[in-house]
């Protein structure tokens, strides 16, 4: 049986009319590839899920764009790419398994069918992802990389869209590298002025420039991704340039470690000499970077040369989300101490815009100071803030603040710390249309002195017996100021986690539901390890029952 014949190919006359190609649903390529459903196409090709007849297993099939038919020399770069693909065989690459020959019919190639969830797809769903995942997935990809390399593959076009999270030996987080649709086997010298291809953002300086390129454009883009992964947005953009789930913190490039800037700043220099020689290299780096990040030592690490100095203050890590619809982002952060090492109370700092300035780097920051309008007003003296772990300001027991009994009506007023500080853009952009409900903040030091001044009086107890009260309505004042009393269980919670190594104060905001029993719980931002700690300390919480039970918007301070 001719394979490529009519009747199991559509003619070519009929295949330049056929843009996309849907005809080919239900039909069989050589023979032996049935068309089972098209999975999606980008700039190169159409990628379908076919069923091989004879094996009776699943395999991607990626043809090449319609739009190309005519044009011999790009459909021989579409076959290079298959054949550079699938000589690197490695578990973070998609395996490249057979190819369609173009005397055949269109040229197309064949994958493994991967299922899974591509890494854009992940930022839009989750926002930003917490550093040990984000690190453990740029490993991967950066072994990717260094095994192409090794056999003289760039990618050229590393990004979150390319990279498949799917599901193996129980990690969820198992990547593979699909697309090497810009690859190009290198020749002997290793150096490249193929300079077509790749996406906005990701693309290396020198690609721009025309000039001659190699695998460090991989190296480039790989740190754009990490960038991404951390903060929701590329490199260039501001937050409030992006649209993250609502849930989403939303941070600013100083918020990150000063080990993860570090090796984003190399990797992402403008001079690809500066970057980060090889792909191994850039692994090397990323496990130093786990490493000082997981070391209790860590705050060593913060005379780094490339960390920002000059502060005006020191930026909390700010994670904010909004929910339902209540306001979700109070741009006040508690700064740790004032340079007088006065350590009495926390300072509140407007953060309008990123105030640290950043390392000279290919990219233009979007929260930089170079490229940001207006720095924050610090509201404490400027520069007076220096790096430093927070001072341990004891809490006071909770007998010695207010038991847990309901607040008055009264105690409903606006607290210190959510209602002090001006909103930051991406705090506008998150607040909601209930944005005047209360977002209360559960400060680490100092939180005693803060609360204190708005903290319901407790009634004074009585020991004399009076008849069981009626239920009253729930009131989210009330049980609010119940979880601020829990800050050094809270505390305890930021030790037992990933971000104890961090000194910037932690805001992470959720939706706390209670029952009308005084059960609750929390919902909060996925992908956090400190997230369980939390729940636990909300669950274990005992609010006083209501009429209705019902829930509030509440920031953990870690
Ligand atoms: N091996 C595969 N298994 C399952 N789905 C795949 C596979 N390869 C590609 N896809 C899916 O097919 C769609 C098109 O992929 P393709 O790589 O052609 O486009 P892209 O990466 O979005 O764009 P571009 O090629 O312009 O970078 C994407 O949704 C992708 O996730």
């Amino acid at each position: 049986m001719d394979e490529a014949g009519d009747s199991t190919f559509p003619n070519w006359p009929e295949l330049r009319r056929l843009f996309t190609y849907d005809e080919l649903v239900g039909k069989v390529l050589q023979g032996r590839y049935e068309v089972v459903r098209r999975l999606g196409a980008g700039g190169m090709g159409v990628v379908f899920l076919a069923r091989h007849v004879h094996l009776d297993k699943l395999f991607a099939l990626k043809i090449i764009s319609a739009r190309y038919l005519d044009e011999p020399e790009i459909g021989r770069r579409f076959l290079l790419e298959a054949q550079a693909a699938s000589k690197i065989d490695h578990p973070n690459v998609v395996g490249i398994t057979d190819f369609g020959p173009p005397e055949a019919g269109p040229t197309f190639f064949v994958m493994e069918y991967l299922e899974g969830e591509d890494l854009a797809r992940t930022l839009a769903r989750e926002g930003p992802l917490a550093w040990p995942r984000a690190l453990h997935i740029v490993t991967q990809i950066a072994r990717a990389l260094a095994a192409a390399h090794q056999r003289g593959v760039v990618h050229r076009d590393i990004k979150p869209q390319n990279c498949l999270r799917v599901g193996r030996d129980g990690d969820p987080d198992f990547i593979k590298v699909l697309d090497f649709g810009l690859a190009k086997i290198l020749s002997g010298t290793h150096k490249s002025t193929w300079t077509v291809g790749g996406s906005p953002g990701y693309i290396a300086p020198e690609i721009y420039r025309g000039g001659r390129t190699d695998h460090r454009v991989d190296i480039f883009a790989l740190g754009v991704v990490l960038h991404t992964l951390l903060l929701g947005r590329l490199p260039a953009q501001a937050p409030s340039d992006v649209e993250l789930p609502p849930h989403a913190p939303v941070l600013h490039t100083a918020d990150l470690p000063a080990p993860l800037r570090a090796v984003i700043d190399r990797a992402t220099a403008e001079d690809p000499e500066r970057r980060h020689p090889s792909a191994d290299a850039l692994l090397a780096a990323l496990a130093d970077a786990r490493a000082a990040l997981e070391s209790p030592s860590v705050h060593a690490l913060e005379d780094m040369p490339d960390r920002p100095r000059a502060r005006p203050a020191r930026r909390g890590l700010l994670l904010a989300a909004s929910l339902g619809g209540a306001l979700a982002v109070a741009a006040a952060v508690v700064s740790t101490r004032e340079a007088s090492g006065d350590a009495a109370g926390p300072t509140l700092t407007a953060t309008a815009a990123d105030p640290a300035p950043t390392p000279a780097s290919a990219i233009a920051r979007s929260d930089d100071p170079a490229t940001t309008a207006a720095p924050a007003t610090p509201l404490s003296p400027a520069g007076a803030v220096p790096e430093g772990p927070a001072p341990a300001v004891p809490i006071a027991p909770a007998s010695a603040v207010a038991p847990d009994i309901p607040a008055p009506v009264e105690s409903l007023a606006p607290g210190p710390a959510g209602d002090s500080a001006a909103p930051t853009p991406s705090a506008t952009r998150a607040a909601g249309p209930a944005a005047g409900a209360r977002e209360s903040a559960l400060t680490a030091p100092g939180a005693k002195d803060m609360f204190e001044q708005t903290l319901p009086k407790a009634p004074v107890a009585s020991t004399s017996h009076r008849p069981p009260q009626p239920l009253a309505p729930f009131d989210p004042a009330a049980a609010r100021a119940q979880l601020e009393r829990r800050a050094a269980d809270v505390r305890a919670c930021k030790a037992d986690s990933s971000f104890r190594t961090m000194t910037a104060t932690v805001r992470l905001a959720g939706t706390v539901t209670v029952s009308p029993r005084g059960k609750a719980t929390v919902a909060l931002p996925p992908g956090y390890d400190v997230s369980p700690c939390l729940e636990r300390l909300v669950a274990g919480t005992r609010f006083r029952p209501s009429l209705d039970g019902g829930e509030f918007a509440f920031t953990f301070l870690l």
